[in-house]
Parts: structure tokens; C-alpha cells; sequence
């Protein structure tokens, strides 16, 4: 599914009209669609309160309110600011509407009320003022569903941050395609149920304003890369995935990744373990293959297997020296980088960034939130950006794919690909969960699927998973419930 930022959606507008389509009846049908959420989702209000703003987002809710009107509700409409210096076709669309608008402060929210949101959508520019976040509080106080035009008022469209206060919708109903702010993390929580209306700009003109390659992940995006299982496929074909485990005592991690790459398809699947903890490692595993692997030198001997096709560093592994050197060692292959094999650069980044682009970006980093701000500090100070724009610009410093974890998890490739995965069940959100995550992205590599396709089935495969396994899921479940890849393609 597309997404457009706000800026992109103004494209396509601009694109409509230049190809002869009438804005206002673009805004007449986004109303209406609004209107219809409003009667079919709102059967049982007593009065529907269009909140209208200074914009085209007012002007929609002017249009809300006639298409209410018209089908016998009871309407009333407050407009912010004066409706008198309404333009274009807000101004158009509030002369058309029989109801006269009253002032925003003589609203009072009642229990049995619906508050239409057309105050600010795309074109929110800095903060609400107190009085409208007053507002927002006493209408939250009377539990009064809100119904969000475009965006909840106070969201960013562009980045799912509200810039100050922001109303928390029942439902948001947005128009053509989504933008990253209905997806991204608190956005998504505050549009409530989403709907997305074709208000009629044909599908070629979205395409062409969408200038960004920005999709929610789903399995058109990867279902072509998947490995497909030839039925007399030898397990070498299907790739060697080696999987560099901790010490003694710290290997559960790397035993967790281990398990999700030969479930999800991988020949092969080999532990790299240290001698410390080979007994350790060699009570737990049966399908999994070991090998004792200690120093630096040992793993340049097992890289001249050329067979082994990809990797996975860091669950358990020490966050080192030897961290690094493994690292810096593995970089010429497909390569999950995961926990310990991210925060061993934190003193360091560039460092890795160099070795990283020393090679086709074929390798994966999946930094949750605190390893992403070691790692690209500046970038994950920088408040202006949303979690799109951040793992763009690290995956474009460090010449790898990133997949900057989080319930609203971004995927992004260094060439400007990115998806951001909505398939996640609260409850994924539990330890060891991201070893098994990092394990199925490896086992994808070996199959020899592309860095960004394989974080994004990985990121998507996991969700499933997930919600497979049921609340109450320990990261050990994960893997049993992966769903076949043969059922996505
Ligand atoms: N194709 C479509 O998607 C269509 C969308 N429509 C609707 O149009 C809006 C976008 O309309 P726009 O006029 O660009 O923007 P807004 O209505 O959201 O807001 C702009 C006005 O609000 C003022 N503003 C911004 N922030 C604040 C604030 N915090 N406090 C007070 N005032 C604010 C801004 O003033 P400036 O001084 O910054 O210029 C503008 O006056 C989109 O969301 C859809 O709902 C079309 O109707 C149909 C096609
Ligand atoms: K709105």
C-alpha cells in the first residue's frame, strides 16, 4: 500500500487539478466520504459538532455538515477563526452550507455528541493554540467520540508526532492514500480506525506525486524475492546460515536466531560457538549444526567455505573488540548485525560505516531505539525528523539496510526504499524477540533474497508469527508459529 507525506499528497492535488480535475468537487467528495463514516460508524448520536478550521480542512467539514443536514442530523458548526476570510474553495464550501457557524469558544461538549475534526489536517504548521487544546481536554473529559478529517488536529502528517496537543480520534478517515503519520508511532494510536477514501484522483497521478518509494509493509513488496522451494532443492542450495554465539551461559540469543533461520527455510543453519560454551550449546540444539569458533583467525578459515551464504552477529554476542573485528570480518557477506554487533560501534560508528561501504549494501542492521541513538546520534536527536526520514538517513550512512525496530518498526535501503510494518501484536514485544527477528532476516539472506525484501518479509514473518503464537507468547514460540513462506507466494 502507498503512502504519501502531506507534501506528496499536495502534488497529487496540484497534478489534478493541472489535468483539468475541479478541486472543489474533490473536496465535496471527501466530505461526503467523512459524512457517510460519520452515519454509518455514528448511528446513535444525538448531534454531530463539525469543528471547522482556517483551511481546506474547514472546508471539508463545511461540507460534512451540509451532507449531515441533508440526511436529517442534527448539525452544528464552530468555526476557529473567522469564517469570513475563508478561501477558495473552503469559502465556496461554506456558502453552500445552510448552517451558519458559531464560535469555537461557544462550544460546550455534551454526553450523546460527535465531534467532526476538520480543524487542521494537512496543512498544520506549528502547535495548537491553548484554547483549541482546551478544547481537545473537555472534549476528552465527556468521552465524546471524535471523528478526524484527514488527521486527528495537532498530528503531523509527515512524521506521526503531534506538534503540541492533538485530538485522540474514534476514527480518521483520510483520503486517496495514507501518510506516514497514520501509521507511525503515537500517530497511529490517535487516528483511531483508519479509513482511506478515493475521492477520485485516478491512481496514475498518485503514483507520479509519490516521489519517495515510502509503502506499509506488506507481501506485495517481497512476495516476487521469496525463495521458492524447488521440490528436489538440496539443502545447500538453500543456504548455510551461520549464527555466532556468546559465551558460556550467554547463549540463548544467538540459539533463538539459529532456530528462526532454519524455520523459515534455511538449509542449513551452523552455530559459531565458543569453547567455553560448546557443551552448553550442544545440550540444546539437534537440527542445528555447531562449530567451535574462538578467534578472529578461526572465522577467516570458515569464511573461505564459500557456501555459507549469510550470517547473524550479535544476539548474546558481547558488545567488544572481538565484536568488531567479527564484524568487520563478516561484512563482505549478507550479514545480520543485531544488538551487541550494533552497540560495539557505539564508541566508533564510522568505523563501521566504512567497512559497511566497502561492499554492495547487503547487509541488515536492526537497532531498537537505544541502539539506533549509539549509533546515529545526531540523526535520533534531530526532532524535526520522523522515524521514516531517521532510518533513510542511516541506512544512506552506513551502506546497509535498516530496520529500526519499535512496535511501528521502518524498514529503509540506502537507495530510499522504505515500509513501515503494522503487522505487530502488542505483545511481540517481549525478550528475545528481536534475536528471533534477526534469526529469520538471516535465514532469508541465505536463500539468497535481497537485503531490503528479506528485512521486510523478516519484519512482517515475525508479526505473523506473533499473532500466531497468541498474547502470552514467549520468544521460544516464535519460530514454531512462522507461517510457511509457500503461503505468501
Ligand atoms: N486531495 C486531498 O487530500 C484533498 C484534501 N483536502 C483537505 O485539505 C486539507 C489541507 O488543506 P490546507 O488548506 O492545505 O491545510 P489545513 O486546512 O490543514 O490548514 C491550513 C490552515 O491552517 C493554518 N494553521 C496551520 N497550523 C495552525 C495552528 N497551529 N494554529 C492556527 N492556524 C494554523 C494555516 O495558517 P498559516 O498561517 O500557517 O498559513 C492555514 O490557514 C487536507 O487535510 C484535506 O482535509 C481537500 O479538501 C480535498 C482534496
Ligand atoms: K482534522
Amino acid at each position: 500500500m502507498i503512502l504519501l507525506t502531506p507534501d506528496e499528497m499536495g502534488a497529487a492535488d496540484r497534478l489534478a487539478a493541472e489535468s483539468g480535475i475541479d478541486s472543489y468537487g474533490l473536496m465535496v467528495k471527501a466530505g461526503y466520504a467523512v459524512a457517510a463514516s460519520a452515519l454509518k460508524h455514528f448511528a446513535t448520536v444525538r448531534r454531530a459538532i463539525v469543528l471547522a478550521g482556517p483551511g481546506n480542512n474547514g472546508g471539508d467539514g463545511y461540507v460534512v455538515a451540509r451532507a449531515l443536514a441533508e440526511s436529517g442530523m442534527d448539525v452544528a458548526i464552530h468555526a476557529l477563526g473567522d469564517p469570513d476570510k475563508l478561501k477558495g474553495d473552503a469559502r465556496t464550501a461554506r456558502f453552500e452550507c445552510p448552517i451558519e457557524p458559531q464560535s469555537l469558544e461557544a462550544y460546550l461538549p455534551q454526553a450523546g455528541d460527535l465531534v467532526i475534526d476538520a480543524l487542521f489536517g494537512a496543512g498544520l504548521a506549528r502547535p495548537l493554540s491553548g484554547a483549541v487544546t482546551a478544547l481537545i481536554e473537555a472534549i476528552g473529559r465527556k468521552g465524546v467520540p471524535v471523528l478526524a478529517v484527514d488527521l486527528p488536529s495537532g498530528l503531523s502528517g509527515a512524521t506521526g508526532a503531534p506538534l503540541g496537543a492533538a485530538f485522540h480520534a474514534t476514527r480518521t478517515v483520510t483520503f486517496m492514500a495514507p501518510k506516514p503519520g497514520h501509521y507511525l508511532l503515537p500517530g497511529r494510536d490517535l487516528c483511531g480506525v483508519l479509513e482511506v477514501a478515493d475521492i477520485g484522483i485516478p491512481m496514475r497521478i498518485v503514483r507520479a506525486a509519490q516521489g519517495g518509494k515510502l509503502s506499509v509493509n506488506s507481501p506485495a513488496l517481497w512476495r516476487a524475492a521469496l525463495p521458492h522451494s524447488a521440490a528436489g532443492a538440496h539443502k545447500f542450495s538453500r543456504g548455510h546460515l551461520g549464527v555466532f554465539s556468546g559465551p558460556a551461559g550467554k547463549t540463548g540469543a544467538a540459539r533463538l536466531s539459529a532456530m528462526a533461520g532454519i524455520r523459515c527455510g534455511a538449509g542449513l543453519v551452523t552455530l559459531a560457538v565458543p569453547a567455553s560454551a560448546e557443551a552448553e550449546v550442544a545440550a540444546h540444539q539437534t537440527a542445528i549444526m555447531q562449530r567451535r569458533l574462538d578467534e578472529a583467525d578461526d572465522l577467516r578459515d570458515w569464511l573461505a567455505d564459500r557456501r555459507l551464504s549469510a550470517f547473524v552477529i550479535g544476539p548474546g554476542f558481547g558488545a567488544d573488540a572481538r565484536a568488531r573485528e567479527f564484524v568487520q570480518a563478516l561484512a563482505e557477506r549478507p550479514t545480520v548485525i543485531d544488538a551487541d554487533g550494533i552497540s560495539a560501534f557505539a564508541e566508533a560508528p564510522d568505523e563501521l560505516f566504512v567497512t559497511l561501504g566497502r561492499f554492495a549494501p547487503h547487509c541488515v542492521l536492526t537497532p531498537h531505539q537505544g541502539e539506533f541513538s549509539r549509533l546515529f546520534p545526531d540523526i535520533a536527536a534531530d526532532d524535526d525528523c520522523g522515524k521514516v526520514e531517521k532510518a533513510r538517513a542511516a541506512s544512506a550512512r552506513a551502506h546497509a539496510v535498516v530496520l529500526y525496530k519499535g512496535a511501528d518498526t521502518v524498514i529503509a535501503a540506502p537507495d530510499g526504499r522504505a515500509a513501515i510494518n503494522a503487522n505487530a501484536p502488542p505483545w511481540l514485544a517481549t525478550a528475545g524477540s528481536g534475536d528471533v527477528l534477526a534469526g529469520i532476516i538471516g535465514g532469508l539472506l541465505a536463500q539468497g533474497m535481497e537485503a531490503f525484501e528479506a528485512a521486510c518479509a523478516g519484519a512482517f514473518l515475525h508479526g505473523e508469527a506473533g499473532s500466531r503464537a497468541g498474547e502470552g507468547l514467549t520468544a521460544e514460540d516464535l519460530p514454531g508459529h512462522l507461517p510457511p513462506l509457500s503461503a505468501f507466494s
